[in-house]
């Protein structure tokens, strides 16, 4: 018998759903005053591999582990030594949130709970990650898994890197 509880993935759409809100959102984060600074280098396929990313952790597709060569450890060394600030971090949720809502990703509660939540965990993380000046985590770390329910802990340093 399946699963009669789709996985963050199954519920959002497809990967186009999520190759699509990243397209639309670094298309507005280019134009941000803010943030068109941390990411006017960035590669062109930057805007798919995060994409992916948030697709796998989600339950999808592992294209970022496997047609984009990624890995958890890949991701965290990307933002190592950037220096991101809490100002920026709320700006890039700011602008996400803005366009999930213009893109029509699911809006219902429990999704976007779950989505909400996991764009926190992961800004957040990317700040403190931006910060160190070396890779936190071994390159063998599994690539995080989010869900519909609760974190399953408090924030302690050594385990930043997945939920529990
Ligand atoms: C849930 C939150 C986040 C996720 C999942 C995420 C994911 C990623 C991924 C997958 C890459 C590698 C892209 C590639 O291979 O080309 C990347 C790079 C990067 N991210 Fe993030 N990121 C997050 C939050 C942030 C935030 C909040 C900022 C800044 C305000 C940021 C700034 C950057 C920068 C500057 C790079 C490197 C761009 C370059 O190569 O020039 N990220 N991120």
């Amino acid at each position: 018998m399946t699963n009669p509880i789709p996985t963050l993935y199954e519920w959002a759409g497809d990967m186009k759903t999520f190759e699509t809100l990243f397209d639309r959102f670094y298309d507005k984060v280019l134009k941000d005053e803010l943030l068109v600074d941390v990411f006017k280098n960035m590669s062109p396929d930057h805007r798919a591999h995060v994409a992916h990313f948030v697709a796998e952790v989600f339950g999808g597709e592992k294209l970022y582990t496997t047609q984009d060569n990624g890995s958890h450890a890949q991701m965290i060394g990307k933002h190592i030594g950037k220096m991101l600030t809490e100002e920026k971090r709320q700006r890039w949720v700011q602008l996400l949130l803005q366009t999930a809502d213009e893109v029509g990703l699911k809006s219902d509660p429990e999704f976007r709970s779950a989505f909400v939540g996991y764009i926190e965990w992961g800004t957040r993380l990317a700040v403190i990650n931006s910060q160190l000046p070396e890779l936190p985590i071994a390159e063998t770390e599994p690539m995080p898994k989010w869900g519909w329910g609760e974190t399953g802990g408090p924030y302690i340093p050594d385990s930043t890197t997945k939920p529990s």
